[in-house]
C-alpha cells in the first residue's frame, strides 16, 4: 500500500507532481542535489495551490494539508520511508542511471520504482536498478495539476503487481492513464515531439516567423499553446534529448533535431526555465527572439 511518496528532481515535473499527490493526501518527500533547487520548487507549488483556491477549485484548508504533506531536502537517504520514489530528473540517462544506483541503495526492498522519463527506455533504464520487477514509466504531463493523462509503461521484467500499484496510484490523484509499450518517446512525445520539431525547422527555413508559425497553429489548428510557445515551456534542453532518442532508437532521418534547436540549447537558451528560448521571457512580456 503506497502511503509515502518520493520524489526525486524538484524541478516543473517533480515539483508538479509532489502537488498532485500532496492533495489526494500522501506524505510527499522531494529529494533534488540543489537546496536553493528545492527552495524554488517548494514556492511554486506553494503558488500554485495558492491560485488554486483563489479561482474556487479548493478550500485553504485542502491547500494547508497538502502543504503540512510536502518536504524536501538534499539527503537521498530521507527517500528510505519511500514506498514509491517516481525519479523527475534531468532526461539524460547517465544522470538517471547515477540516480538509480544511490536512490537504490536506500529503498526499501519492496518499494517500487517509476521513472518519469519522456522518452528513454524503461527496460533499459530498469536494469541499472537492484529491483527491475518493481521499475517502469509513469508519464505524467505538463503542468501536471492541469493536465489529465498520465502514460504507464512497462519495462521487459515490469511484475504485474507493480503496474497495478501504479494504476492504483494515479487514480487516485484523479488522473486518466493510457498504457503504452516501451518504444522511444511511447505515444505523446513520439507524435507531439515530430511536430513541435517540424515547427521549429519551419522558423529555420523562414517559412514564418516565430510569432507567425504560433499564431498559425494555435488559430489554424486550436492548439491551446502555439509549438514553438509550448517547447519552450517543455524546456528545449528536454525537447532536444526527446528527438535524439527518437533518431538514435527508430534510426530514421525524420528524427533529426533541428539544427537550430541544438544551438538553442547550446547556447543555454532553454526556454522559459533559463529565461530565453524562442521567446525572451526576461520582461514584462514575453517578447519572440527572433
Ligand atoms: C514533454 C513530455 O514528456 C510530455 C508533455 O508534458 S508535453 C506538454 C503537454 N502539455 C501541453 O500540451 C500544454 C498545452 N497548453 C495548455 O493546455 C494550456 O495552455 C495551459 C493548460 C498550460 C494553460 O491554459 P490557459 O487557459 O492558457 O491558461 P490559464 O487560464 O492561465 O490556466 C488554466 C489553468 O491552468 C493553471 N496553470 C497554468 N499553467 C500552470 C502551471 N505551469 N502550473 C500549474 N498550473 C498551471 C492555471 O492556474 C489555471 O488554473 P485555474 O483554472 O485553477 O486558475
Ligand atoms: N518538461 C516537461 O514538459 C516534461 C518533462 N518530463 C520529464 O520529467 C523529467 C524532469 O523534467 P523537468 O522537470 O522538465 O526538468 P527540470 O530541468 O525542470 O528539472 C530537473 C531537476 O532534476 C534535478 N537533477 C539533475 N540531476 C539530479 C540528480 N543527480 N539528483 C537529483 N536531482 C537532479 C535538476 O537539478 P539541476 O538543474 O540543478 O541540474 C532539476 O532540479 C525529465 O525526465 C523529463 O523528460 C516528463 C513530462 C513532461
Amino acid at each position: 500500500m503506497i502511503k509515502n511518496v518520493g520524489i526525486v528532481g524538484a524541478g516543473q515535473m517533480g515539483c508538479g507532481i509532489a502537488h498532485v499527490a500532496a492533495l489526494a493526501g500522501y506524505k510527499v518527500h522531494i529529494y533534488d542535489l540543489s537546496a536553493e533547487r528545492i527552495e524554488a520548487g517548494l514556492a511554486t507549488i506553494h503558488g500554485n495551490l495558492a491560485r488554486q483556491v483563489s479561482s474556487g477549485k479548493m478550500s485553504d484548508e485542502d491547500r494547508k494539508k497538502a502543504l503540512a504533506l510536502i518536504k524536501g531536502s538534499t539527503d537521498v537517504n530521507d527517500l528510505s520511508d519511500a514506498d514509491l520514489v517516481i525519479e523527475a530528473a534531468t532526461e539524460d540517462e547517465t544522470v538517471k542511471r547515477k540516480i538509480y544506483g544511490q536512490v537504490c541503495s536506500v529503498l526499501k526492498p519492496e518499494a517500487i520504482l517509476a521513472t518519469n522519463t519522456s522518452s528513454l527506455s524503461i527496460t533499459r533504464l530498469a536494469s541499472a536498478t537492484d529491483r527491475p520487477e518493481r521499475f517502469m514509466g509513469i508519464h505524467f504531463m505538463n503542468p501536471v495539476p492541469v493536465m489529465k493523462l498520465v502514460e504507464l509503461v512497462r519495462g521487459i521484467a515490469t511484475e504485474e503487481s507493480t503496474f497495478s500499484a501504479a494504476k492504483e496510484f494515479v487514480a487516485t490523484l484523479d488522473k486518466t492513464i493510457t498504457v503504452a509499450e516501451d518504444f522511444p518517446a511511447f505515444i505523446v512525445n513520439r507524435i507531439l515531439l515530430p511536430m513541435i520539431n517540424e515547427a521549429i525547422y519551419t522558423l529555420y527555413e523562414g517559412v514564418g516567423s516565430v510569432e507567425a508559425i504560433d499564431t498559425a497553429m494555435k488559430l489554424g489548428a486550436n492548439h491551446p499553446m502555439g509549438p514553438l510557445q509550448l517547447a519552450d515551456f517543455i524546456g528545449l534542453d528536454t525537447c532536444l534529448s526527446i528527438m535524439q532518442v527518437l533518431h538514435d532508437g527508430l534510426a530514421d532521418s525524420k528524427y533529426r533535431p533541428c539544427p537550430l534547436l541544438v544551438k538553442y540549447v547550446e547556447a543555454g537558451w532553454l526556454g522559459r526555465k533559463s529565461g530565453r528560448g524562442f521567446y525572451d521571457y526576461r520582461g514584462e512580456v514575453p517578447v519572440p527572439t527572433r
